[in-house]
């Protein structure tokens, strides 16, 4: 049977629990919300195909559980990860201060030079904002990492941040950036960054 895509592309979201990363996925992927909480266990993934630029990408995206717990089980899945999601929650403050754990095991766990973007879920809850704008600007140019304000349950940039990442993988991998936009706000770029080590 004739492959339906050009590329495929293996994504994976982490962050603590409750940041609201299955629901960014099924966002994502089934244009769905739901209020109600179910936690992940261990691991889960959905697929869904975008087009970037004038290529076919499908996209595996695998949601990992924010619980302790599952650690051990989580950790295995970043090798084969080409972007990794960092996703805390703006109106909690420690979920923020834990992305340098989260970029820490990121460096333990993931392949080199993996794309990744941290994502500040729950935008549509700004009133209750508790963590700087500052601070984020300042972690992103830290660690070299472009970040996206989103909201799961408004889809505020949700599919913006999703194609973005994998317009990253694509043109680390060669693809060329003709015949297309890339979609999506370019304000969540911070400025240039170093590298990251
Ligand atoms: N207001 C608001 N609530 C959200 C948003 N995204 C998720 N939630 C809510 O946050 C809770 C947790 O969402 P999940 O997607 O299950 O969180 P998770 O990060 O996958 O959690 P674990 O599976 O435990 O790691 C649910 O009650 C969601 O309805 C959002 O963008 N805005």
């Amino acid at each position: 049977m004739a492959k339906t895509y050009d590329h495929l592309f293996k994504l994976l979201l982490i962050g603590d629990s409750g940041m609201g990363k299955t629901c960014l996925i099924i966002c994502f992927a089934e244009d769905g919300f739901n209020n109600t909480y179910i936690s992940t266990i261990g691991i889960d993934f959905k697929i869904c195909t975008v087009d970037v630029g004038r290529k076919k990408i499908k996209l595996q995206v695998w949601d990992t559980a924010g619980q302790e717990r599952f650690k051990t089980i989580t950790t295995a899945y970043y090798r084969g990860a080409m972007g990794i999601i960092l996703v805390y929650d703006i109106t909690d403050e420690k979920s923020f201060e834990n992305i340098q754990n989260w970029m820490k095991s990121i460096k333990e766990n993931a392949s080199a030079g993996v794309e990744h973007l941290l994502l500040e879920n729950k935008c549509d809850m700004e009133a209750k904002r508790n963590v700087q704008k500052e601070q984020v600007i300042k972690l992103a140019w830290e660690h070299g990492i472009r970040f996206f304000e989103t909201s799961a349950k408004s889809s505020t940039n949700v599919d913006e941040a999703f194609s973005s990442l994998a317009w990253d993988i694509l043109l680390k991998s060669g693809g060329q950036r003709s015949g297309g936009q890339r979609s999506g706000n370019s304000h969540s770029h911070p400025p240039p960054a170093p590298a990251l080590t």
